[in-house]
């Protein structure tokens, strides 16, 4: 991948919390309504994320009709929102509340309608409030059972996320939430 994104030197290592999922439980949605992990929001990209080891997780994705950009292919600002979601859903492994500061994307191959995508992704380490994360994205066949890793890299992500108190962050747009785990600032 050709990020020009800038990891610092001298991170500290990332905490899972101790009562986290153990590798292969499927990640819970943070909220229903959520676009990228939310199971009701209705043209949503349903990412199906699993606990892995250590500070990554996996998720994959069908690339739907209505996430078209170029003809065939997918959006462009539909990858990199799952390229955020997937980061975000990992650093729930910590335990914490944190948002997207900064998102970088290698757009490295084209990716048309009808693919499964499989993303894999491991929280870098820690400074402060920010956390740094890496993910990239294969294809995968249709049956899900191809192992995962083994397809065509197609892209690839980092993010840097801050970690925030939920119920300053939230404070004021929680009352517009379709709907909103107590969490996040009830
Ligand atoms: C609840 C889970 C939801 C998951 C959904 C998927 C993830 C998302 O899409 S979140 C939605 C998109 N993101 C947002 O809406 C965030 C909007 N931005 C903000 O609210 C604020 O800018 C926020 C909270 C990120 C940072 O503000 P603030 O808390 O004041 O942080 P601040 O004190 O300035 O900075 C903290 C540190 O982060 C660094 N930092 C903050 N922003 C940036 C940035 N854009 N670039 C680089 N560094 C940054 C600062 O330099 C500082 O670093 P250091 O510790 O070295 O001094």
């Amino acid at each position: 991948m050709k990020s020009t994104f800038v990891v610092p030197d001298g991170l500290e290592p990332a905490q899972r919390r101790s009562d986290a999922l153990a590798p292969g439980d499927r990640m819970p949605s943070h909220n229903p309504m959520c676009f990228g992990c939310g199971p009701d929001a209705p043209n949503g990209l349903h990412l199906d994320a699993r606990a892995g080891e250590g500070m990554a997780i996996t998720g994959e994705m069908l690339v739907e009709p209505h996430f078209e950009g170029g003809p065939g292919m997918i959006h462009g600002g539909i990858l990199s929102s799952a390229f955020d979601e997937i980061m975000g859903m990992n650093v729930m492994l910590m335990g914490v509340t944190a948002v997207t500061a900064v998102l970088d994307v290698d757009f490295a191959k084209p990716i048309q309608l009808g693919s499964r995508l499989r993303f894999s992704t491991e929280i870098l380490g820690t400074q402060r409030r920010k956390i740094y994360v890496r993910a990239v994205a294969h294809l995968i066949d249709g049956d899900g059972n191809s192992g995962g890793d083994t397809g065509e890299e197609v892209g690839g992500a980092h993010g840097l996320f801050i970690i925030v108190d939920p119920s300053v962050h939230f404070r004021e747009s929680r009352a517009k939430s379709q709907f909103a785990s107590p969490e996040f600032g009830a």
